[in-house]
């Protein structure tokens, strides 16, 4: 197994998109509340399955850190809901430019922010993190996967939430407060627990719906899941 690359999903479906295309035998080993698949090859990495939202994601990747390895770099893959306008649509690749905490603050006459409240999420040498953090080499990813593919890969950022997006008021007011290009219920977690264990943090995710409506029937949520390991693929080949 390469121990350089760790590829963080949330559900076992997910898992299951990424792990079939490997194409090699997997030992799957508990890892906490999560399950991660151990390839019978040098050439293949590991997959961890977290359970969904930021709280099992912390959890089971600071598990996994602490018992099994530290990888030079944790992929963070999955489906996500992408915001209208951006030109972005169902069926097309995002890449994280920044992960944003969505609703950790204060809600009141408007949203306060951690930092409007001046409550730090992480504080780590000199650096202070509220609910942003930036996601340096996300271009170069996005590059390498518009050169390796033939999907459409946008960039942006990428807002975490514990509720999702599903009415049209709270889209415009998330739209406005960050300007998202997409959202999913684990981004932050991962990154903010990749950046206290000063671990290079990549997210490439696949559109399966629009936030703004709860109709779920509109959902490609198996399309977007393969299309997502497809580009995992391309992004940690030499
Ligand atoms: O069945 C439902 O009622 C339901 C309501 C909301 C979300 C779901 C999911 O199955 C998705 C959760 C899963 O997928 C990611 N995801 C996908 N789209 C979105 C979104 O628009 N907003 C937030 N997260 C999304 C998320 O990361 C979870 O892992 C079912």
């Amino acid at each position: 197994m390469k121990k350089d690359k760790l590829i963080v999903v949330a559900t076992p479906l997910e898992a299951e998109f990424v792990v079939q295309g490997f194409k090699c035998d997997f030992e799957k080993v508990k890892v906490a509340s999560g399950v991660a698949f151990f390839p019978k090859s040098d050439e293949k990495h590991a997959v961890l399955t977290t359970g969904i939202g930021k709280t099992n994601s912390a959890i089971v990747l600071t598990h996994f850190f602490n018992n099994f390895f530290i990888p030079e770099e944790v992929i963070n893959t999955g489906i996500c809901g992408a915001y209208p306008g951006e030109g972005i649509s169902i069926g097309h690749i995002a890449v994280a430019e920044s992960e944003i905490y969505g609703d950790e603050g204060v809600e009141a006459d408007r949203f306060y922010t951690l930092e409007d409240i001046a409550f730090p999420s992480l504080i780590k040498k000199d650096e202070t993190y509220f609910n942003e953090f930036k996601i340096p080499h996300s271009k170069s990813v996005r590059l390498k996967l518009l050169k390796k593919t033939k999907l459409s890969v946008y960039g942006g950022k990428f807002i975490t939430v514990s509720t999702t997006t599903s009415n049209p008021e709270l889209e415009i007011k998330r739209k406005e407060l960050f300007n998202p290009l997409c959202e999913s219920m684990e981004g932050a977690a991962v990154c903010h627990t990749c950046y206290a264990f000063d671990v290079k943090f990549t997210e490439i995710r696949g559109v399966s719906n629009f936030v703004g409506s709860y109709a779920k029937e509109g959902w490609q949520i198996e399309r977007a899941m393969q299309l997502t390991a497809g580009s995992v693929y391309a992004y940690i080949e030499e």
